[in-house]
């Protein structure tokens, strides 16, 4: 017997039946009042219909009628009709809606009904009836009033022989734990404590799939009414926590990889025991094929044809999921996507064990599930396309981050059954309408597993995991059309690249092109046939192997695809990062590559595309900014001496080396800082190199952010770090204000007097975390910036603070003296030379001020020369 439903497919006899009922609410609202019987006298006197019709139209008329009546405050029975319409009496399901309308409609306006008197009222469908009510009453306990629950253990306790760890998982009628089985040496395992009913221990159990979580056994506690699922513990997420977490990053996911980053970062590490090398990328035996470097829209429709498989696989067992939700899928670390929750998989053949699954569930329902609820003969054609259906969902949600549509809460629960049902007729399942990047093939699987009709659906999960596949491989759809005639032809070629390369030589062969339009055309074809860098399983293996920190292997599958892709920018990239680590040429060849893929044209975008693709990238990219800096450094020194030793003789080809240089690493520390922008050693490397290329201001904002920064992370600022950027800091701000003081104008003076100012007050800051072995330096440089701002001072007219300056530096130079001559080393030429020039510059400190300080130099003993 079946109810029917509004949400079948339109058709003319729907059509007219909505078109009956339209006009007769038009009247009644006009009249205030219409005689049902005289009315439809009249209009099937005008309009026969036939019998069928005749009785959809009438059933509609008076669901209709009672509504409006019961809106005035009147209560009519559906009884009260059959008088007037004897030919009900033929019309079963129509009758048994017409009663359960009239039941709804007393519930919904106060009259509180007794199930069993108003089942007497009607005894011809009194049984039908009763089974409609106790679902009835079933969905108003899934919509949230209370139901009677057995105590179930807590975490502490023990059931049976597990000993009952952290609770992780809470349904209607269960909890899920971690336990230690006590009977296994207390092997940790998950216990999912239940409600004893439905066969979920039967079906899971006897199920041996990779992404189907098995069971290990079960326990029951008869007096309770619990039973016990043992399972093994696979650390991870469920899915539907990823779809949160990716739906709260709040940026459209973009890379496969996004998924696995959502589920790393939400694992609970502490309770699975996770070591933060388990998350470093999908390593284990269930993430095989998983297409890490691809597309958001590649690693969705991976997850898709796991899951379709395992329904597969479980469907050839006759046994449907019927409850394939997000939550009930787990992302796990080792396993990949498992499938869980099996409690539904048998028919329920009781109210009662519908009722175990009920909540929650009903936004993934395929529409004849729904319709099972409302008419439970109609249970048995729940199966393998209800689950396609609620996978289509699943998929759906996670292409769109939109979340299935909820049932309506202001209805009453039968009511809301059936508004979801219709909605269900009208649902969106264009994807790409919210996220243009899915391609339309994977957008027309999506739709095909959401027909509402089932036998318009994959007819089977192999079917579905086919096209996926397909999907994944770029080749045509078998089952599902894809509407893009572009996005096949592409596909086609990305296949045939082959074929399509050797045809523009065959066409040059026959005379037909110009030799110049072939080799363009050839060099075409395999640039534009070329399979997508990213695609490649090369490049896959090759940022693996720098991920894992194996450069040696990196470089040799870069190499080649250095070759290959010519105008990418990113394996030249990597192949400077992996030189720099490996370090195994005697040339810098690091640079060299990192040189030649800055020079290819947009490779600046896809740099910072591709960090937003993968994080660790910008982490290597830091490393070998400030790597190559370190190296660069030693150039410097030799290109650059200190006052007094000699410049090499090639010194003005080395500074444009130099430059060149700095110029590269300046570009990759500040590649690496825009995707990081709060990591100080980029920062510091950014100052340094300004520094270096003696752009003083730059290396003087880059060290100020980076104080004002590690100032607001205090915690993991050690002391010394500290010290080291204030020293830095001090240096570039006196010889900024060296650079100022010359330019002779008042302004510019006090800016430089401020710098001085602040490289003092650096200096005395870090005074005493001052590393022993960097005290000469200390005193070195506090003497040459409390000489600076002397000079400075004297300059601005200020004599007094000039001479205690002039004094202070005095006693820093002694300082300086006296720990380089009980360093034990012997003074070299160079600090003898920093010496001198510090002790001319107090000189003519003196002079330029006169009263300042007396013939300082008679104090001062020139360090000893080396013997
Ligand atoms: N074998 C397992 N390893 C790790 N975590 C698990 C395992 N089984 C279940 N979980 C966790 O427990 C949660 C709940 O599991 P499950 O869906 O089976 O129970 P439930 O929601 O209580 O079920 P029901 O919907 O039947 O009431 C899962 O989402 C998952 O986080």
């Amino acid at each position: 017997m079946t109810v029917p439903l509004r949400s079948d497919p339109p058709d003319e006899g729907n059509n007219r039946v909505d078109q009956a009922v339209r006009l007769y609410e038009q009247q009644f609202q006009r009249q205030g009042d219409i005689d049902l019987k005289r009315y439809w006298a009249d209009r099937t006197r005008r309009e026969p219909l036939d019998d069928e019709l005749a009785l959809d139209c009438l059933s509609g008329l008076i669901k209709s009628d009672l509504r409006r009546r019961f809106e005035r405050g009147e209560t009519p029975a559906v009884a009260s009709y059959l008088d007037a319409f004897p030919q009900l009496h033929q019309a079963d399901s129509r009758m048994l809606s017409l009663i359960y309308e009239e039941y709804c409609l007393r519930e919904e306006h106060g009259d509180v009904v007794d199930v069993d008197s108003f089942c007497n009222r009607y005894p011809d469908w009194k049984d039908s009836l009763a089974s409609q009510l106790q679902y009835h009453h079933l969905l108003s306990k899934a919509a949230g009033l209370p139901a009677p629950k057995p105590r179930f253990p807590e975490a502490g306790e023990h059931f049976e022989e597990f000993a009952l760890g952290a609770q992780i998982g809470k349904g209607g009628y269960s909890r899920v734990f971690v336990a230690n089985d006590l009977s296994l040496g207390g092997k940790r395992v998950v216990l999912k404590v239940s409600v004893d009913r439905g066969q979920e221990a039967e079906t899971q159990g006897a199920l041996d799939h990779p992404h189907i979580v098995p069971v290990n056994a079960v326990v029951f506690q008869p007096d309770n009414g619990l039973r016990g699922l043992s399972m093994p513990l696979r650390p991870g997420l469920p899915l539907d926590d990823v779809i949160r977490r990716i739906r709260e990053g709040g940026r459209q996911p973009r890379s496969a990889r996004d998924l696995w980053d959502a589920l790393a970062q939400g694992i609970d590490r502490d309770l699975f025991e996770v070591s933060k090398d388990d998350l470093a990328g999908p390593s284990g035996d269930g993430w095989r094929g998983f297409p890490v470097l691809g597309s958001y829209a590649q690693g969705v429709a991976w997850i898709g044809l796991i899951l379709a498989s395992a329904l597969d696989y479980a469907h050839g067992r006759h046994t449907y999921h019927r409850d394939v939700k997000p939550g009930n899928v787990l992302l796990t670390l080792q396993h990949g996507p498992q499938l869980l929750d099996f409690n539904l998989a048998q028919s329920p053949h009781s109210p009662q064990e519908a009722a175990a699954t009920l909540g929650g569930t009903l936004p993934y329902m395929a529409p004849e599930q729904i319709e099972a609820f409302l008419v439970p003969e109609l249970w048995g054609d729940v199966g393998a396309l209800a689950d396609v259906y609620s996978l289509g969902l699943v998929l759906h949600e996670l292409l769109t981050g939109q979340p299935p549509e909820l049932p309506n809460a202001a209805l009453p629960p039968g009511r809301a059954m059936r508004d979801l049902l219709d909605r269900r007729a009208t649902l969106s399942t264009d994807v790409r309408r919210h996220n243009a990047r899915v391609p339309y093939a994977l957008e027309a699987i999506v739709k095909k597993c959401l027909r509402l009709d089932p036998k318009d659906r994959y007819a089977s999960g192999k079917m579905l995991a086919e096209d996926l596949e397909d999907f994944l491989q770029r080749r045509p759809l078998r089952h599902a059309e894809n509407p893009s005639r572009t996005e096949q032809w592409f596909d086609w070629a990305a296949r045939n690249r082959r074929v399509l390369i050797a045809n523009a030589f065959y066409l040059g062969v026959l005379g037909l092109l110009s030799p110049l339009l072939v080799q363009l055309l050839a060099q075409q074809a395999s640039r534009w046939f070329q399979p997508a860098l990213k695609q490649r399983p090369e490049f896959q293996q090759a940022v693996d192997a720098v991920d894992r920190r194996d450069y040696h292997r990196a470089v040799e599958l870069l190499l080649k695809l250095v070759e290959e892709y010519p105008r990418a920018p990113l394996p030249r990239v990597y192949l400077g990062i992996a030189f720099s680590h490996a370090n195994r040429l005697p040339e810098d060849p690091a640079l060299v590559s990192y040189g030649h893929a800055m020079a290819l044209p947009d490779a600046e975008a896809e740099l910072k595309s591709w960090a937003h693709e993968h994080p660790p990238f910008i982490e290597h990219l830091r490393w070998f900014g400030t790597n190559s800096l370190e190296k660069t450094r030693e150039l410097v020194n030799v290109t650059r001496p200190p006052d007094g030793e000699p410049a090499p003789a090639d010194g003005q080809s080395m500074e444009k080396t130099i430059h060149h240089i700095f110029e590269l690493v300046d570009h990759a520390l500040r590649n690496a800082l825009e995707a990081d922008p709060t990591s100080k050693e980029t920062i510091q490397g950014l100052a340094t190199v300004a520094e270096y290329k003696k752009d003083y201001e730059t290396a003087h904002r880059r060290l100020t952010e980076l104080l004002a920064l590690s100032q607001k992370q205090n915690s993991d600022v050690l002391p010394a770090e500290l010290s080291t950027w204030r020293l830095q800091r001090s240096r570039v701000a006196t010889l900024r204000a060296k650079d100022l003081i010359v330019l002779d104008c008042d302004r510019d003076r006090r800016q430089a007097l401020d710098l001085a100012d602040e490289a003092v007050s650096d200096l005395d800051l870090c005074a005493r975390s001052v590393a022993d072995f960097q005290r000469q330096y200390y005193f070195g440089f506090r003497a040459e910036t409390l000489l600076a701002r002397g000079e400075i001072r004297c300059r601005l007219g200020m004599e007094q603070p000039a001479q205690s300056d002039s004094r202070e530096a005095k006693l820093a130079l002694e300082k300086w003296l006296g720990l380089a001559r009980s360093s034990g080393n012997p003074v070299s030429a160079s600090v003898e030379e920093a010496y001198r020039v510090r002790l001319r510059n107090l000189r003519r400190l003196a002079t330029v001020e006169n009263r300042v300080v007396n013939d300082p130099s008679s104090q001062l003993e020139p360090p000893k020369l080396t013997e």
